[in-house]
C-alpha cells in the first residue's frame, strides 16, 4: 500500500482509478482539523451479503483518514467484468481462488480496513489468514434485513430468494463467529449509527488509534 494513499484515506480501487475528480479528492482526504487515526493491525470485515461491509469500511475510512479496500470490488476492476459473470465463467471455485489469493495479498499490506465478500469465511485457508493476520469485525443481519436491503436479488448469485438465504446465513454463522474479534449486530441501524459502533469497538480494542 502505499503512504500517499494512506495518508489521503482514498480507498485502494479509488486511488487506481484514472483521474479521480477533485470533488472525490475533497471527501477523501482528512481535513487538517481532525484528528487522524492509524490501525495497529488490518481490520477484516466479514458478514453475509448487505449486512454492510463495503460501506461501513469506507464510511470509517474517510472519516478516521485510514486506507481501505473493497476485496469484491478489488476483483471486478482487475478482471473488468462483474462477479456473477466470474461465476458463470470461471465457476464459483475460479472466484474462490481469487479471492484467497486477493485477501493474502491484502492481509500483508500496511494494516487497511479490508472489506470482504460474503463468502470469506467458506474457505478454511481464508478463516486462517483472518484469524492470524488482523482484526475480524463481524457484521450481522438477519436474511429478512438483508433482503429488503438489496431489493434486486439478480445481481447475487449466492442470494436467490429468502428461504435459500435463511439456509445460507444458517450454514455460516458458525464460520462468522469463529473469525469473529468484535460482532455488531445491524439490524434496524443506519450506516452512520453502525460505523459508530465498529469504531468505538476498534478504539477499544487499541486497533483504531489516534496518529501521533
Ligand atoms: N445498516 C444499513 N442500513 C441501511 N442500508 C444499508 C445498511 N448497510 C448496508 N446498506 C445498504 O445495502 C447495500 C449494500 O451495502 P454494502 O455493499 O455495504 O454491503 P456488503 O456487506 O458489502 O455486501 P456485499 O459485499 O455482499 O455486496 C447498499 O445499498 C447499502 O447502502
Ligand atoms: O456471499 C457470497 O457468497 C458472495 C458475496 C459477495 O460479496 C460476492 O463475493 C459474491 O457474490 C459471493
Ligand atoms: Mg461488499
Amino acid at each position: 500500500m502505499e503512504q500517499s494513499d494512506k495518508a489521503s484515506g482514498r480507498t485502494v480501487e479509488e486511488a487506481a482509478a484514472p483521474s479521480p475528480s477533485a470533488a472525490e479528492n475533497e471527501v477523501l482526504i482528512p481535513k487538517s482539523d481532525r484528528p487522524t487515526y492509524e490501525l495497529a493491525r488490518p481490520v477484516f470485515f466479514v458478514g453475509f451479503m448487505v449486512a454492510g461491509k463495503t460501506s461501513v469500511s469506507r464510511r470509517l475510512a474517510r472519516s478516521c483518514g485510514v486506507a481501505s479496500v473493497d476485496l469484491d470490488g478489488f476483483i471486478e476492476r482487475r478482471e473488468g467484468k462483474p462477479i456473477n459473470q466470474m461465476f458463470v465463467e470461471i465457476g464459483e471455485d475460479g472466484f474462490r481462488a481469487m479471492e484467497t489469493a486477493a485477501l493474502d495479498e491484502f492481509a500483508e499490506k500496511d494494516p487497511m480496513l479490508i472489506s470482504c465478500g460474503g463468502g470469506i469465511v467458506l474457505r478454511p485457508e481464508n478463516r486462517e489468514i483472518l484469524k492470524s493476520k488482523g482484526f475480524v469485525v463481524y457484521l450481522q443481519v438477519t436474511a429478512e434485513q438483508a433482503y429488503e436491503r438489496i431489493g434486486d436479488v439478480s445481481t447475487r448469485p449466492n442470494f436467490r430468494d429468502l428461504p435459500t438465504a435463511r439456509k445460507t446465513i444458517q450454514a455460516r454463522l458458525p464460520m462468522y463467529e469463529d473469525v469473529a474479534d468484535v460482532m455488531v449486530d445491524t439490524v434496524g441501524k443506519n450506516i452512520p449509527t453502525v460505523a459508530r459502533e465498529v469504531r468505538r469497538a476498534l478504539e477499544r480494542e487499541g486497533v483504531l488509534c489516534q496518529r501521533r
